[in-house]
Order: C-alpha cells, then structure tokens, then sequence
C-alpha cells in the first residue's frame, strides 16, 4: 500500500492534521488554491496566513493540482469549510476510487439541504459509507502544531473504517484517538457546538461571569442532546469528545474563532464587522441559521441557538437575548434532558 495521504485543503485546521499525519510517518500531498501557497510551503515549510508560528515538516509537499495530490494516494482527508464541501467534492470526484479511505474533519451543516458532511461527501463522491469517517474533538490546531496533547474522536458506521483512521492519525507523543460507531452523533456534536461556543464568546464580551458561562455550555449540551437524538445521536456521544468535550475547549478558549466572534458581538459589534475583522472561518453563524430551520423541522426547542440566530440576522441586542432566555417558563431539569430518550437507547 502507498505510504501517501491527500490532504484537502490548506486551511489552518487542513494543514495542522497534515502535520501529524507527516509525524506519523505518511508522505502527505496538501491541495493548496493557489500557486502561492504551494510555493510557500514547498520552499519555507510554512502556511503564514492559517499558522503564523508553524514550520511544517518536510515530507508534506503542496501542490494546486488535484490529479498530482491525488496520484497513487491510500486515503483523502477533507478539511474544507462546511459551505464548500459540496464544491471540493465535484471537484475531487474524478480522482477518487470508492475503495478509498475518505476522511473528513469539517464541523457544519449544509444549511440549504440541513445535511451532515457525510452525506454530502457520500452524494457528491459515490463514496461508500463504509469508507466515509469524521474526526472531531477538542482540538485547535494552534495547539496541535506545537504538538501539545490532544484528543480526538474518529467516527464511522464501519469499524474497520473507524480503525483505519486511528492508524492513520494516532500517535504516542501528543494525538490521541478514540473510534466510536455513532457518526451521526459525533457529526452533529461537532457541528452544534459551535452554536453554545459563540453564545459564550457573546456572553464574556457582555461583561458576565463564570457563572453565566456555565450555565450557557451545560444547557447547550441539553440543547444538543434533544435534537440530536430525534436526528438519529446516541446521547450518550454528547458526553464525549466530540459533545462537552469540543464544548469545553471551543467555549473557554481564546483560540476558538467562534467564541471570538461571539466575544466581538457582545462588546457590540455588528455581525458585518466581525466577519469583516475574521480572516478565518467560523462555522457557528451558518450552524445557527441551519438550527433555527431543524428546531422546527425536528420540532425540538432549541432557545439558546433561537435567541443567538435573533441577534445574528434579525439585529436583536444580545443582553436582550440573555433576558429571554432567563426569563423562560420555570421548567424540570430532568424533563428537558428528555431522560426517556436516554433511557430508550440503554434498555
Ligand atoms: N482551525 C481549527 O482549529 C479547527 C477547525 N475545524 C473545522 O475545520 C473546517 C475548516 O476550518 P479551518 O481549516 O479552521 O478554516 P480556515 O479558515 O483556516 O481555512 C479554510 C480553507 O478553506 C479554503 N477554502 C475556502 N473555500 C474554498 C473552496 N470553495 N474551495 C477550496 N478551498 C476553499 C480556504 O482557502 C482555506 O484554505 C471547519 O469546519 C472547522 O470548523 C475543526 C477542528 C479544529
Ligand atoms: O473546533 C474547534 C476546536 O475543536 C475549532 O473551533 P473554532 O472554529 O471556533 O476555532
């Protein structure tokens, strides 16, 4: 088998899992847009825009040509922004073989279709499911590229898949991974996290405390829980890496582009401003169009993302949003939690 891994696309979170994979190891191809960025890394071995301090190993090469990253290849990590996927799928279409290992490493929706990444992967590529895998977990990759501990979670309907993407990306000194079968959890958990994140950005840049923060990430997880299970989740996986644990690292940290564009509208920016100010992605703005569509879809209340998709595109102040939100019908603990859906899936 080849010792080569494609890596699509030169992001900040593309590059820094292209730099473990090269400590494992692989030869790995990272599928830059420009010539630019090819040549950079090619002849400096760093990728300044994504990871301002990263000097990337010398056995990840770049290249803008899709056929050259794809040639003689034993697996594709796609690491495009959820609003993309769709495109970068047609377009590695030719290049791609059913039998190869396909991971991706996106956390959004589809918001037009509501779709997991998988799905749109598996539509655009004919992949088969048993090759499709996600990674997620409590992991910037400002950390990861200084090699810092980290866990993660790959997650497949397979578990031969599963495992082959914990060879591929596990390693003794600073990245671990756990498999877990529960796809749709781990890819929603990913995904919906986001949502609370920039709540909490949004409720530092207000002035509150610790206390409101950790109101904000507990009933976001209930949140989280509920519509996930009606989608398909174990809830259990919330409780996860992929669930409070990305919860915990993307709501507390300065690294989190999410809780900085959420710390950014509480101290009163507009949304224009911030994205204007963002030279990255942040997932959790789209995230909340597409749970304010799957609250009613799903017919599941969602009153955190609900209150943040008010101040995100009907220009609600955000300490009016926080009063909504305290100011909710009194309600049980436990019967939000929807303890029966927990008790349905481990009877
Ligand atoms: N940065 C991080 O620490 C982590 C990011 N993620 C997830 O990874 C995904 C990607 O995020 P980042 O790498 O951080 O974003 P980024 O903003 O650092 O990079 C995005 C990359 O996508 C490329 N791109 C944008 N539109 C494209 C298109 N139409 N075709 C081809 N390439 C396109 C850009 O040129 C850029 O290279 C997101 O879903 C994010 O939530 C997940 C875990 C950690
Ligand atoms: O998902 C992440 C860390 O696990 C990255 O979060 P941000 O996109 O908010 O930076």
């Amino acid at each position: 088998m080849s010792d080569k891994v494609t890596v699509l696309v030169a992001g900040s979170w593309g590059t820094a899992l292209a730099c473990v994979l090269a400590d494992n190891g692989f030869r790995v191809s990272l599928w830059t847009r420009s010539d630019e960025q090819a040549n950079e890394i090619n002849e400096h071995h760093t990728n300044r825009k994504y990871l301002p301090e990263a000097v990337l190993p010398a056995n990840i090469t770049a290249t803008p040509s899709l056929a050259e990253a794809m040639q003689d290849t034993q697996a594709v990590l796609i690491v495009a922004p959820s609003k993309a996927m769709r495109e970068v799928c047609r377009q590695l279409k030719p290049f791609y073989h059913e039998d190869m290992l396909c991971v991706h490493a996106t956390k959004g929706f589809e918001t037009e279709s509501l779709k997991r990444m998988s799905t749109v992967i598996s539509e655009e590529l004919g992949a088969k499911e048993s090759n499709i895998v996600v990674l997620s977990g409590p992991s910037h990759a400002e950390e990861v590229v200084k090699r810092m501990p980290t866990t993660v979670v790959v997650a497949s309907r397979n578990e031969r898949a599963a495992a082959a993407a914990q060879t591929l990306f596990m390693n003794e000194e600073y990245f671990r991974v756990y498999t877990n079968l529960d796809m749709i959890g781990v890819e929603l958990a990913g995904a919906l996290k986001n949502i609370i994140a920039l709540g909490a950005g949004m409720s530092d840049g207000l002035g509150y405390g610790d206390n409101a923060k950790a109101a904000l990430l507990t009933r976001g997880i209930a949140e989280m829980v509920r519509v996930g299970s009606e989608m398909g989740a174990n809830p259990l996986t919330f409780a996860g890496l992929a669930g409070i644990g990305d919860l915990m690292v993307t709501g507390t940290s300065r690294h989190s582009r999410n809780w900085r564009a959420g710390y950014m509208l509480g101290q009163g920016k507009s949304l224009d401003e911030v994205m204007d100010s963002m030279n990255m992605v942040v997932e959790g703005i789209r995230t909340t169009q597409a749970a304010h569509d799957m609250s009613r879809k799903y017919d599941v209340q969602m009153p955190i993302a609900e209150q943040l998709y008010r101040v995100l595109f009907e220009k609600s102040d955000p300490r009016e949003a926080v009063e909504a939100l305290m100011g909710r019908d009194p309600k049980n603990e436990m019967e939000s939690m929807k303890l029966e859906i927990w008790q349905q899936w481990h009877s």
